[in-house]
Order: structure tokens, then sequence, then C-alpha cells
């Protein structure tokens, strides 16, 4: 058997396509344009493609991005008050504060600091806690993505055997949170689980975020099963891999997520969804 595989930027551009149709509708009334403000710290590559992707997706799409960059030494009291003048702007919907932030940052106090209402990459203690009593707001965008691009492809959830490996805030545990409000039985993996391959030969749904290359292996992964994978690792040759050793994968699994082409545009697509439902809320 070789896998389907699951197009993630095929379906993140089909759901731009629809987003940029409603944001046609809301200024074709009068109204003013969604607005999205990115804050990106320093100087980190990969940071700076992924915020860059984000501005791009608000210019196809028609919301407003204000792009706002900081020198790696701004301290924590001068983001905090950042990010004050923006939760008081009447003409921003969105904030977003590119992670990871520099050492002298506490991550933790600028995502609290976020209004709920305007934390569009669903991080705030409020939207994690309305996700996990059943009551979804503002939804962490990766596996709020993960989930939109499983059903669009055709995946059901209801009572079928899941699991996540990884189980970080921003990514596993939200993502363990989406699968079980959508009906399916999850277990959600991490470092200290014991015989990870027994348990991810069981699940028909198998969701990775671990960010180390190649470290499911193939064979673990039961014929028939759904393979999506969240990680993006660097190879030293400039390569994007997953964390899913692809190829043997590939000939087990029924439908699997390419690295790069998969998740990552779902993500950012997915942020675009949570400016535009900030602004009309
Ligand atoms: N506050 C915050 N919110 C985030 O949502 C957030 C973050 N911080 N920090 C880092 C992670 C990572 N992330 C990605 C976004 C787009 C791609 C993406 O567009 N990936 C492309 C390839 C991009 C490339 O060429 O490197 C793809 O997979 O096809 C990947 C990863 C958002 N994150
Ligand atoms: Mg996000």
């Amino acid at each position: 058997m070789s896998a389907k595989l699951i197009d993630g930027k095929s379906i993140a551009d089909t759901l731009q396509q629809e987003l940029r149709s409603r944001v046609a509708g809301i200024t074709a009334s009068g109204r003013r344009a969604p607005a999205l403000a990115t804050l990106l710290v320093g100087a980190d590559p990969a940071s700076h493609v992924y915020v860059r992707n984000k501005r791009l997706a608000c210019e196809r799409i028609g919301v407003r991005s204000l792009p706002l960059e900081f020198g790696s030494g701004i301290s924590q009291a001068e983001l905090l008050a950042e990010i004050e003048r923006l939760n008081n702007d009447p003409e921003v919907d969105g904030i977003l504060v590119q992670l990871p932030l520099p050492a002298q940052i506490d991550s933790t106090a600028i995502i609290e600091a976020i209004r709920p209402d305007k934390d569009v990459d669903g991080f705030h203690p409020y939207n994690l806690g309305r996700l996990a009593q059943r009551q979804p707001v503002l939804r962490p965008c990766t596996p709020f993505g993960v989930i939109e691009m499983l059903r669009r492809s055709g995946e059901t959830f209801y009572g079928r055997r899941a699991i996540v490996v990884g189980a970080s805030n921003h990514v596993g545990r939200p993502m363990g949170l989406e699968l079980l409000l959508a009906g399916a039985t999850t277990t959600v993996c991490h470092r200290f689980t014991r015989d990870l391959a027994d348990e991810v030969a069981r699940a028909e749904i198998v969701i990775v975020a671990v960010g180390k290359p190649g470290f499911i292996k193939g064979d673990w992964i039961a014929p028939g099963a759904t393979v999506v994978d969240i990680g993006i690792n660097r190879l030293p040759d400039g390569k994007l891999c997953g964390d899913v050793e692809f190829d043997v994968a590939r000939q087990r699994a029924a439908r699997i997520t390419p690295v790069p082409g998969g998740v990552g545009p779902m993500t950012v697509t997915m942020l675009m969804h949570n400016t535009v439902l900030a602004a009309t809320r």
C-alpha cells in the first residue's frame, strides 16, 4: 500500500479563498477590514519565515496587517506596554506575539497579558479553558488546523482511536482536547510514556508533534492509519522534514501529511480564521 497524501496546502488555499470572500463581505457592508498585529522580537530566522508567511496571508485575504518588530534586547515591561496599547486599540482585532521569546522575557506573562478576545493564537488560559470545557472560542491554530484539514479530507473522529505524540502547551495538549471534542478516544503520549511503539500501533489516527526528525518509525504505524506530522525540522542540507519516518510510514498508512505542505499552511490559515472571528464576534 502507498498512502494518499493529505494536501494541507491545497485545503489551506481553499479555506483562504473562503475567508477572502467573507472579508470582502465585511468591507462591502462599510465596516473596516479585520486587523491583525504581529509582534516579532529578535532575529531568529525561522520566526522571521513564519511571521512573513502570516503577514503574506493577511494580504491575500484582505486582513489589515500591523507588522511590529522589536530588538532582541526589549524588556518585559516594554513588551507588556506594547500589548496594553494594542489591547486598548479599537482598530486592532487580533494580537499575535511570535514565540519563542528571548530569555529575559517570561512568555507566560506575555500570553496572559493579551486580552482573551484578541488572543488569535488561542494560547491564553481563558481560551484553553473554553476548549477544555467544550465551549471553544479562539482555538490554538495548529490543532484547529489539523482537525479542519482532516474533516475536509473526509476523516471521521467519533469513537475512533487517536494518539497524539507530544504534550506541549501550544500543540500536543490542545491537540488532545480537540480530538476529545471531536469524539475520538484519545491518548496523549510524552517523554515518560512506556512502549511508545505499541501505543502508536493501536491508533487509527496518529498525530505527531515532537520536534525530532524521524522520531516515529514507519513500521510502528498500523496498516490503514491516518498519519499527521506536525514536526518541522530543518536538516543540515537545508531541507525540511517532519517527525515521522515518512518513506516507510507511507507504505503502511492509508493517508499521510507531507512536510512541508501539510500542517504548516493550515496553521497560518486558522490564524486568519481566528482574526476574522475576533473581528466579528
Ligand atoms: N505565537 C506563535 N504562534 C504560532 O502559531 C507559532 C509560533 N508562535 N511560533 C512558531 C510556531 C511554528 N508555526 C508555523 C507557522 C507556519 C509554518 C509554515 O508555513 N510551514 C510551511 C513551510 C515554511 C518554511 O518554508 O519554513 C509548511 O510546512 O509547508 C510552520 C510553522 C507557527 N508557530
Ligand atoms: Mg498559532
